[in-house]
């Protein structure tokens, strides 16, 4: 999955063109998604990409039903919540899609998944700045674990945390695992991370990767790159 986290839609679709054919997902965050607006996804659909839809829900459960509804109508591939927001609110991300199914305004569920804790925290950050005490990796499969008892279909982690989500939740348990960066990449403000190559061997179902594809002079090359990383 490749995170477009570019100013405006036509920067996304440029650099969307180049990676067309190549089969990767199209992923839209925040930054492109607050400038471009739901019309970005079906020109991303136009173009033939799957589309993963980063809003990373967090409200009180009655709102994350709306959104989700909203979001399920965009059809959109997967989108996802802050599993922090309980299993109340990630239940009620459930039953927005399913509103929308049944009222026939969308004709596919989008897989939905949580946040366990960003990629961009440390044991510090957990539990100096958040007050949670234990492990990055306990708090990741607590988080696990309850989004599981919400029926979503899996979770946002390190690739790092892979092993320990697979074994506490089961093998289709999906995991999306930003936080991948190649031998020698800038490594910015990630804090978990592994290789390409190593995310594979981890078992991760889908890597995430921004900065190393979309900053790079040639981002195609720099895609076939990382995926000859990850088969060899
Ligand atoms: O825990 C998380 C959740 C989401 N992300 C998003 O993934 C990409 C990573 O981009 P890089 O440039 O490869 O760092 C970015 O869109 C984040 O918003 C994450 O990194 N960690």
């Amino acid at each position: 999955m490749v995170a477009l986290d570019k100013p405006d839609a036509r920067a996304a679709l440029l650099l969307a063109e180049q990676l067309q054919g190549s089969g990767c997902w199209a992923k839209v965050g925040l930054e492109l998604f607050y400038a471009a607006g739901p019309d970005i996804i079906g020109e991303l659909k136009a173009r033939g990409f799957r589309v993963f839809l980063d809003l990373k829900l967090h409200d009180i459960p009655n709102t994350v039903k709306g959104g989700s509804r909203s979001i399920a109508r965009l059809g959109v591939d997967m989108f996802n919540v802050h599993a922090g927001g309980g299993l109340a609110m990630m239940q009620a991300a459930v039953q927005g899609v399913e509103d929308a199914l049944d009222a026939g305004e969308a004709s596919a569920k989008p897989l939905i998944i949580a946040v366990t804790q960003l990629t961009s925290t440390n044991q510090a950050t957990l539990n100096d700045q958040l007050g949670i005490p234990g492990t990055v990796e306990e708090a990741v499969l607590r988080c696990a674990r309850l989004t599981k008892d919400a029926g979503l279909d899996g979770v946002v982690a390190s690739p790092l945390e892979v092993g320990a989500i697979k074994a506490a939740c089961g093998s289709t348990f999906l995991t999306v695992t930003p936080g991948i960066r190649p031998q020698g990449a800038d490594i910015g403000d990630q804090q978990r991370i592994t290789t390409p190559y190593d995310a594979v061997q981890g078992g991760t179902d889908y890597l995430v990767i921004g900065r190393p594809i979309t900053g790079a002079a040639d981002p195609a090359a720099a895609l076939q790159t990382i995926l000859k990383e990850m088969s060899s």
